[in-house]
């Protein structure tokens, strides 16, 4: 087996808040290999983009990484010196954000904001980096770019702007693209159209994606896997197929049992119950699904909880599993 682009191993992150320390992360692991797409997805508040952020290297200061390694090819980012991670982060791997619009700098033209990245992470000089940041553009299938390298961002719509932000993440050509919700808020036919993008660029050039979301019909779509995140925790990796028609975990089966498009007839459809642990919690139990479990056994509360292996490449971090 070839060793993954990006490994997470036993990733702790805590926050430190006025009213307590915030248990956010706890011992998550996950690969990405080399071109492939996989799906983080849990509910909002289960640590998705904490997740995203401590592998960007963009946390908040009030975070604070306990334990845990952040290998990229190799090389442990949490490791790094604060110049080295700055030069990674736009030319090895990226991000782009949920709410385009906001991300993107309102009072600058986006052909200087693509150009603003090529110049920090190549040699290339002025006229070059116009010529690549056009190019960017054209990558991402924006008609006529040269005119809309000027455009500022009120300019554009919620879809276009999107566009502008895979432009900016992708002008260095990174390995890993880090897609936080990078749909929300866009309607229908433009989600489909960003994700369509995403997913051709990807193959393209070779490149893994993360894809973040809540929407496990979305990831079904567009993931080779899936690992699913719950209240800070990963409770169950799989391929895609495995994590729709034999997944393990209840929790998975109650975020299936939630989506219209996945279940067999409607009356199955039902809303997820109970609500996330409070992170602030001292006695945070080993599972941090157990409060909201139908399966739940004494044995759920003994002990530290190990993710196991459920059949190939398929883990889940339950004591009385599917
Ligand atoms: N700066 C912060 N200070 C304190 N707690 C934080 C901070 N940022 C995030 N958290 C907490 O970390 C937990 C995980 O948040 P995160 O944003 O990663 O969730 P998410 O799964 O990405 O949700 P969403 O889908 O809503 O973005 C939440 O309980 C959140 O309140």
């Amino acid at each position: 087996m070839t060793a993954p682009l990006l490994s997470v191993q036993n990733l702790t992150v805590d926050f430190t808040t006025r009213s307590g320390m915030v248990h956010v992360l706890e011992d998550v692991s996950f690969n990405i290999g080399a071109g492939e797409i996989i799906g983080i997805i849990g509910e909002s508040g289960s640590g998705k983009s904490v997740t995203a952020y401590t592998v960007m290297g963009i946390l908040d200061p009030a975070a604070r990484i306990r334990s845990g390694r952040i290998a990229f090819e190799g090389t442990d980012v949490l490791q790094m010196d604060r110049r080295a991670r700055d030069n990674w982060r736009g030319k090895e791997a990226s991000i782009i954000f949920q709410n385009p619009r906001t991300a993107l700098n309102p009072i600058r033209a986006v052909g200087d904001q693509i150009a603003d990245v090529i110049a920090r992470h190549t040699p290339a000089r002025a006229a070059e980096v116009r010529e690549q940041a056009i190019a960017a553009l054209k990558q991402v299938r924006i008609p006529d770019p040269v005119r809309r390298m000027a455009a500022f961002p009120f300019e554009l719509s919620g879809g276009l702007c999107q566009r502008i932000g895979i432009a900016i993440a992708l002008a260095c050509a990174p390995k890993l693209l880090i897609a936080d919700e990078p749909t929300t808020g866009l309607d229908v036919t433009t989600q489909a159209v960003i994700m369509d993008l995403i997913r051709a660029l990807a193959s393209e050039r070779g490149m893994s994606v993360a894809l973040i979301t809540h929407d496990l019909a979305l990831a079904s779509e567009y993931c080779d896997r899936i690992v699913i995140m719950h209240a800070g925790h990963v409770v169950e990796t799989a391929r895609t197929t495995d994590i729709i028609t034999r997944s393990r975990h209840p929790y998975t089966a109650r975020l299936l049992r939630s989506v219209p498009s996945l279940v067999d007839q409607i009356d199955e459809l039902q809303a997820i119950e109970g609500l996330l642990p409070d992170l602030r919690r001292a006695d945070l139990p080993p599972c941090r699904f157990a409060e909201r479990c139908d399966r739940r056994l004494p044995a759920c509360d003994a002990g530290k909880l190990e993710a196991a292996p459920a059949g190939t490449g398929h883990t889940v971090a339950c004591r009385n599993p599917l």
